[in-house]
């Protein structure tokens, strides 16, 4: 078979009454055709309560006004109020329609009652077989039941339409076994017609939820994925020691800093932090200590800095930060809090804790400045001032011309001349004011 039409269809393991084997899977199956089956049922009762109604006029052509005509009228109305009420308490509640009590009740109903009619009428032999092909078609194909009780139900009209024929309207021998013959075909006709459906069905459904299950699958699997893509991404921007943003995604984040800071005409300062005298706690405990220390100090940041602030690791034991919206003022007085902060560090593991310090160089992009690269060098340069006038201080570079230390701009604290320490109060009060500051 070409490949286009091989049969893509799922065989669901089903028994002899064209159910699933699986009694859960059965069951779902049934809860979903719930509805589906009680808008049928409704159907199928009212056809039948009009059908009958219908019937009871032709009665009257046929008998008269007759005791005969009255019996007839009281069994179809009861039968017809039996397919309403029926009908009626399966449209209150739909799930009646897989209940086997009332709907067998009404069916066996309607079966006596279209029995009863043959001694009204004996002579009316093709008119009674004719009703019973068409009510056997209709318990077959129109309602809603199991195969069971719809082999049960036609049985006992075929039986009884059979023991009717023998009671009231006796027949040639060859006559009956034609009827015989018929009523059997009716059946194997009747029940194929729902073994197929039911199997039609069924296999309809379990491929429905093999589709879901498989949607389930894909569905997880791209969640998983995301998952994935988002550690990949997150790891991919993260520097894994500190846990702070990685020098790549540190320009990312401060670039878009930037633009935004041009477009709404708002202050960004920059600051690179480096610890002092790295090297030689290194060397006396251990680059693994090293370590350690640099991840506590990129936590003591974090907690100084607001929100909106950037920081990322630059390199070694230097780290920079971006600070939007803040002066050079502002960047001081952060600066400031976080080297108090980073100075106040209480670490165990090393005895020279209270010598851990950083010095922070400062600086702030300028009018006209598109690309970071010119604050991040007079921030640099800065930092080099301040590790040259005895570290752990903050110094701010406020002009740099291409790496030349330029003159002194009115207003402007100077490169070379604006660091700060713990002992120095005055100069960092000096900066936040914009006056010269002292030497550190
Ligand atoms: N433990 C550890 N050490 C690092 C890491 N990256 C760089 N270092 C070390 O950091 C030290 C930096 O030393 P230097 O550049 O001389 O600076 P420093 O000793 O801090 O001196 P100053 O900056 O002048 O105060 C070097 O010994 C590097 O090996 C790291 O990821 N972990």
């Amino acid at each position: 078979m070409a490949a286009g039409c091989r049969d893509t269809r799922i065989h669901p393991r089903l028994n002899w009454r064209t159910e699933f084997r699986d009694t859960a899977v059965e069951r779902a199956y049934q809860h979903s055709m719930q509805s589906h089956d009680a808008c049928q049922m409704r159907y199928a009762m009212l056809v039948c309560a009009g059908l009958l109604l219908t019937f009871s006029v032709a009665d009257y052509h046929l008998l008269g006004f007759h005791d005969s005509f009255t019996l007839l009228l009281i069994i179809r109305l009861v039968v017809m109020s039996a397919c309403l009420a029926l009908a009626w308490a399966v449209w209150r509640r739909p799930a009646l329609s897989h209940h086997a009590t009332p709907v067998n009740v009404v069916c066996l109903l309607a079966i006596g009652g279209l029995l009863v009619t043959i001694p009204t009428r004996p002579e009316l032999t093709g008119v009674h077989l004719a009703s019973v092909v068409a009510a056997s078609m209709a318990l077959y194909l129109f309602v809603p039941n199991r195969w069971h009780w719809i082999l049960i139900n036609n049985t006992t009209l075929g039986v009884g339409f059979i023991v009717a024929m023998l009671l009231w309207s006796p027949m040639s021998g060859g006559m009956m076994v034609t009827i015989l013959l018929l009523l059997a075909f009716l059946n194997l006709l009747g029940g194929s017609a729902v073994t197929q459906f039911n199997r039609l069905r069924r296999e309809q459904f379990a491929s429905l939820v093999a589709e879901r299950e498989a949607n389930h699958r894909l569905q997880a699997e791209i969640e998983e994925r995301c998952q994935l893509e988002g550690q990949l991404r997150h790891l991919a921007a993260t520097d894994d020691l500190t846990g702070v943003a990685n020098r790549r995604r540190f320009f990312e984040l401060a670039e878009h800093e930037l633009k935004r800071a041009q477009r709404d005409k708002t202050p960004l300062a920059l600051c690179m932090v480096d610890i002092d005298l790295f090297k030689r706690l290194n060397d006396r405990h251990g680059h693994a200590m090293g370590d350690l220390v640099l991840a506590s100090v990129a936590a003591c940041c974090q907690t100084v800095l607001r929100e909106t602030d950037i920081i990322g690791r630059y390199g070694g034991e230097e780290f920079v930060i971006a600070l939007p919206n803040a002066d050079l003022n502002t960047a001081t007085t952060i600066a400031e809090r976080l080297r108090v902060a980073v100075a106040e560090l209480s670490l165990p593991m090393i005895e020279e804790a209270a010598s851990l310090s950083v010095t922070i160089g400062i600086s702030h992009v300028k009018p006209g400045e598109t690309w970071l690269d010119t604050a991040m060098l007079r921030a640099d340069q800065a930092l080099y001032q301040g590790k040259a006038s005895g570290r752990n201080c903050v110094v701010v570079g406020s002009w740099l011309d291409h790496g030349r230390h330029a003159q002194r701009e009115p207003g402007q604290l100077m490169l070379d001349a604006a660091p700060t320490t713990g002992d120095d109060a005055t100069s960092i009060k000096g900066l936040a004011r914009g006056l010269p500051p002292a030497l550190c």
